[in-house]
């Protein structure tokens, strides 16, 4: 029998599969059979938790985060799927984890440590680099990225532990209108796909002058348009800070369709050591699975 739990991050929804052994025979199928959201159970995301030491993982950490792509594809990491994760294990016993101290989790992008205070998660993603360096930042992006019935847009690709093309708009009705059925078209294609995240820089005055502050919308590769993706709004912040310049701010506030969350970046323009995401974690139901041959 596998358990699972349903929960969100910011909307960015997933299905977490209880296997701390390391017995599920997780296919491509199965993964968009669960995450089919009219066959299935319905997911951005399918994540198996399962012990490090059960999946050949880094055994500084006890609990690998194995997480598929709704198409069925394997990614490097989630960052909102990272505090639901984390949730999960405190909400299961198998971790314990105090106000303000961490634990580490192993992901396929490396060992990141995961902190809680209250119901808001961080994460420490590592370090990070603006692909093509400071030219590209000057001349708004290294890539052109295509959108239906628009001319190309300069895009900025950032390097995380999974890969990002962010583009800005002028306006928020412009990011609104924006027809995000059919994946952009990022030219040079990157050779492992990429995700797009769009942003409008919101110059409001009720926001303090040291915190940045963004309108997104995302398009994730192997899933398609999102309501939110962790990883996206700290590439979108490293982007808008490279493109701001020395007065730019180290903290970012990134509004998405499904809510709010945080981002704090250190390093220079192009690169640094470590940026983190912070946000909630909801889990939502949890049940058993039936064998798809016993469905019906
Ligand atoms: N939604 C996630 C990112 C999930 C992986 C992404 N689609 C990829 O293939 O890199 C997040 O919150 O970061």
């Amino acid at each position: 029998m596998t358990t699972f739990v349903k929960g969100h991050g910011t909307e960015n929804d997933f299905v977490l599969l209880d296997d701390p052994d390391g017995r599920i025979d997780l296919t491509p199928e199965l993964i968009r059979h669960l995450a089919d959201r009219r066959a299935g159970l319905g997911a951005d995301g399918v994540i198996r938790v399962v012990r490090s030491a059960a999946a050949g993982q880094d055994a500084r950490a006890e609990w690998f985060m194995d997480y598929w792509n709704s198409d069925g594809s394997a990614a490097e990491m989630c960052g909102n799927g990272s505090r639901v994760f984390v949730a999960h294990l405190l909400r299961r016993g198998w971790i314990e984890l105090d106000d303000d101290t961490e634990v580490l989790i192993a992901t396929r992008g490396g060992v990141m440590p995961v902190r809680r205070r209250g119901d808001l998660y961080s994460i420490d993603l590592g370090g990070w680099q603006v692909e093509g360096g400071p030219a590209a930042i000057a001349s708004g992006g290294d890539v052109k990225v295509t959108f239906p019935g628009m001319p190309p847009l300069p895009g900025l690709s950032i390097a995380l532990s999974n890969p990002h093309v962010v583009v800005v708009l002028p306006d928020v009705a412009t990011l609104e209108a924006l027809d995000l059925t059919t994946p952009p078209v990022v030219e040079p294609a990157p050779p492992n796909g990429t995700n797009v995240e769009i942003v409008v820089p919101l110059h409001d005055q009720s926001i303090r002058a040291d915190l940045g502050h963004l309108r997104m919308r995302v398009h994730e590769r192997g899933s398609g348009e999102t309501r939110s993706c962790g990883t996206g709004t700290v590439a979108a912040a490293l982007a808008a800070r490279a493109w701001g310049g020395n007065l730019a701010p180290d903290h970012w506030r990134v509004d998405v369709p499904g809510g709010t969350l945080y981002v704090d970046a250190q390093g220079t323009a192009s690169e640094g050591d470590s940026a983190q995401l912070s946000g909630p974690a909801v889990i939502v139901a949890e049940g058993e699975l039936i064998e798809p041959a016993q469905q019906g």
